[in-house]
């Protein structure tokens, strides 16, 4: 197969070298009963510094498990990533772990789940300084903390309060601080507004693009909700089955989708336009039923940054 997702892409993003480069990631699960789940199998792309890329697709589709391959959660089967010029894929030295630990960060989907009930906010978001200073003044650590409360919108008067004294798109605030007190290059937003009230969705969202701006910081953002990816995001992917059929710029992607799956995604953005709600298509997309075996397409470029997983007779009637 071609690797043509991401071969040009560095030349059409001001020829900066990528952050994160995936190649070829597979991740495949043995399951009860011998049988093999292909989670991810064969995904290449890349992160370039400051920009936010989207990796979007129905639930199973194999976003997570992206994810936690790529911030080291989880072994890999194989393929590569390397991030910040260090191959990451393998077993790694203790100084890229430490390297890793600081400059690459995640936030969950539920802030309650990932937030430890019994820990103060001071002490949850300080946990990464904990981790790598760990004999820093007590002084100059709340004072970190305190900025960092500042940045994202919340009072330095709740550092001593517990998660369930705050408000769901609060605790995503304190979940987003403690993924950014080391500064990170590279955050690992898992559907983190996903649980978040439609209002609380945008100003967090917002606050991530402020940050970003101020901080160069670069998002992995899975989402299954396209409007908010297509809102934060510079360029998408979209995966099914564990393979991305699509990817390229945001604005490429919505305004010419080639792939029926990304199209049958499109058209499934909620709009609250009770004429096109009833016109709407549902979201049910059976590469079965529409013949096709990602494992005989290759990647077809329309743009150099925006490509198809297809085989060629699919191209040509895809874009016919
Ligand atoms: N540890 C595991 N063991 C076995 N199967 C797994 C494991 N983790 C994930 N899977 C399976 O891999 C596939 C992809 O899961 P994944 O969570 O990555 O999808 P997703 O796109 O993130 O969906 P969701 O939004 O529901 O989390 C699913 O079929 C899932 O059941």
């Amino acid at each position: 197969m071609t690797d043509a997702t991401t071969v040009d892409q560095a030349e059409t993003l001001t020829g900066e070298k990528p952050l994160l480069s995936v190649r070829d990631l597979k991740q495949h699960f043995k399951i009860p009963g011998g049988n093999v789940v292909r989670a991810v199998d064969g995904i290449s792309f890349d992160i370039y510094p400051g920009e936010t890329f989207g990796l979007v697709g129905e639930s199973g589709s194999g976003k997570s498990t992206t994810g936690r391959a790529v911030i080291r959660l989880d072994d890999i089967t194989s393929g590569s990533i390397t991030f910040e010029g260090h191959d990451i894929s393998g077993r790694l030295a203790p100084e890229v772990e430490t390297m890793l630990r600081s400059d690459m960060s995640m936030v969950f989907q539920d802030p309650m789940a990932s937030l430890n009930p019994h820990h103060k906010v001071i002490d949850t978001i300080a946990t990464g300084l904990d981790a790598h200073f760990p004999k820093m003044d007590r002084s100059e650590r709340a004072e970190r903390v305190y900025q960092m409360m500042d940045r994202v919108g919340l009072s330095r008067s709740q550092a001593n309060r517990y998660p369930s004294q705050f408000s769901g798109g609060q605790r995503q605030r304190v979940g987003l601080a403690r993924a950014l007190i080391m500064d990170p290059r590279l955050v690992v937003a898992d559907e983190a507004i996903s649980a978040l009230d439609v209002s609380i969705q945008a100003q967090v969202v917002n606050l991530m693009k402020d940050i970003q701006e101020e901080m160069g910081t670069a998002y992995l953002f899975i989402a299954h909700d396209l409007s908010m990816v297509r809102y934060i995001s510079h360029r998408i992917a979209v995966m099914h089955l564990g393979h991305i059929v699509e990817t390229g710029f945001t604005d490429e992607i919505f305004s010419a989708p080639v792939h029926p799956y990304t199209k049958s995604l499109i058209s499934a953005i909620p709009r609250f336009n009770p004429e096109t709600e009833r016109t709407r298509k549902p979201l049910v997309y059976d590469v079965g039923a529409a013949g096709i075996r990602y494992d005989e397409g290759t990647y077809h470029p329309m743009t150099s940054s925006h490509s198809v997983l297809a085989t060629d007779e699919q191209f040509e009637e895809w874009t016919r």
